[in-house]
């Protein structure tokens, strides 16, 4: 089932290949979302609507649900499920609250030159709640705490329609826990279409949050700067990579990668372990623990296209690990501490045997919108920062004028900028007659 490679064999072009993912050569994605977008742009709500009908299969009447009836699918969702929500709910805001930071402490870089910084929420923000092969209601909570946290006006939130023209009970359960009273009926990326460039019904936002599938995610990328709008990061298909030495648990292991393979089909799990015969308990694993699976089918596609590296120690575990720069590290050895800085490119890391990444998926605290397809290496996860802008503020004081005011002139004239220079010459002036 999972591929095997020995990693002191495998030459540069190899480990590429192997860090390479969801790779679109031929940009056939590209051409399919290009061609959705502009049909957005152009057809506004009708669009949509005709996506709904192709890739959902649904006749919509309107573009989404309101609150009344948010609130009587709310009715319908089981009690022990609405507690579990409410529960995750309290982890998450506890652990984004303290991220909120309004006001940094001032900076005199020179006598009278005051600078700091303030953050002010993004006004308008478009969240995106996959529901394609699985309908995520924690995706909902991990963008809408931090949304509310930030204090971000505006926030729209699409997902796609179900079968029957409307939403899951527990997303309409987060909703009224968010305080959010209205869900647009968009999927895809004509979701990500309408929220970047705005239709008759969904309002346009300034950044677009949220994970999605290649389309999804494709759309994020081609828009983020075209429309005016940013983007969190790119959030595609789910991935794991588990650091496994002789203590760790194989039926653990196989768990791990399982749950993210669950995830559909273009997900990938790999297992970087220091001995073989971990690998061959773990194939075993994965095969018993597959057949109970409910998405047998999808697991078993990715886990196909997911593989097994033996690593010599951990040293060249954490290099392979470094390089392919997950969306999950998972440390199942004893030594995780020593491993910890020694972490240079993840999303997010589960520590030890008892940590188990859908933990971090649910109800942990931390957030599950994280980068992927070795973005890892540049981005992070979601965050109250990536709903707040930074703005920088300073303030000069006489003193301050006499203290940097040569050196501001001395820069201008090198750039042979005179404008400039004589903004600040003439403060120099001003504040040497009234001294
Ligand atoms: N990185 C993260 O933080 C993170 C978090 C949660 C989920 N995920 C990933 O999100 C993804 C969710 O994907 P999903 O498919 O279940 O839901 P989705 O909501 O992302 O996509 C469903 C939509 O895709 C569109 N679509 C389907 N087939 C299409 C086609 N052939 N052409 C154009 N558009 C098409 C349809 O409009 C459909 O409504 C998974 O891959 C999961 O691994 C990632
Ligand atoms: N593992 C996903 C992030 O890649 C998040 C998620 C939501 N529900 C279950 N899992
Ligand atoms: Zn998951």
């Amino acid at each position: 089932m999972l591929k095997q490679y020995n990693y002191s064999e495998l030459s540069q072009e190899q480990i590429a290949g192997l860090i390479e993912r969801n790779n679109d050569s031929n940009n056939d994605i590209r051409g399919r979302v290009e061609q959705i977008i502009d049909k957005v742009r152009q057809g506004g709500d009708q669009a949509l609507k005709q996506f709904a009908r192709d890739f959902d299969k649904v006749e919509l009447q309107r573009l989404y649900i309101g609150s009344s009836e948010l609130a009587a699918l709310v009715e319908t969702l089981d009690d022990q499920y609405k507690s579990a929500i409410r529960i995750a709910f309290d982890n998450i805001h506890k652990f984004h609250q303290p991220q909120l930071k309004t006001k940094e402490k001032t900076i005199e870089t020179m006598p009278g030159v005051n600078c700091w910084r303030e953050s002010r929420a993004i006004e308008r923000v478009g969240l995106y709640i996959p529901g394609g092969s699985a309908v995520l209601p924690s995706t909902l909570l991990m963008l809408g705490i931090p949304a509310k946290i930030a204090g971000c006006k505006e926030i729209i939130v699409c997902s796609p329609p179900q079968k029957d023209g409307s939403v899951n009970a527990a997303i309409a359960f987060v909703c009224t826990l968010l305080d959010i009273d209205k869900i647009y009926l968009a999927g895809g990326a004509q979701a990500v279409a309408a929220m970047a460039y705005g239709t008759e019904s969904i309002p346009k936002v300034d950044k677009i949050f949220g994970p999605g599938n290649q389309y999804v995610t494709m759309a994020k990328t081609i828009l983020q700067g075209s429309a005016q709008v940013a983007i969190d990061m790119p959030a595609g298909p789910s991935e794991v990579l588990i650091i496994a030495d002789e203590a760790a648990n194989p039926a653990f292991v196989a768990a791990d990668m399982l749950a993210q393979a669950e995830h559909g089909a273009d997900s990938q799990a790999v297992l970087v372990s220091l001995n073989e015969s971990l690998v061959a308990k773990v194939q075993t694993e994965l095969k018993n623990q597959l057949e109970q699976l409910p998405r047998k089918e999808v697991t078993a596609l990715a886990i196909d296209k997911s593989f097994a590296i033996i690593a010599n120690d951990l040293t060249e575990a954490m290099q392979f690990s470094n390089s392919y720069a997950p969306e999950h590290l998972i440390l199942q050895t004893d030594s995780w501490q020593e491993l910890v800085p020694r972490i240079i490119n993840a999303g997010s890391v589960f520590l030890g045997h008892l940590t188990p990444e859908s933990a971090g998926d649910y109800a942990s605290g931390t957030n599950h919108t994280l980068p992927t397809s070795a973005y890892a290496r540049s981005y992070s996860g979601v965050s109250v920062d990536s709903f707040v802008k930074k703005i920088t503020f300073q303030n000069i004081t006489k003193e301050g004028v006499q203290n940097i005011g040569e050196t501001v002139e001395r820069l201008a004239e090198l750039e042979g900028l005179q404008a400039h220079k004589n903004a600040m010459s003439l403060r120099i002036w001003q504040t040497n007659i009234n001294s």
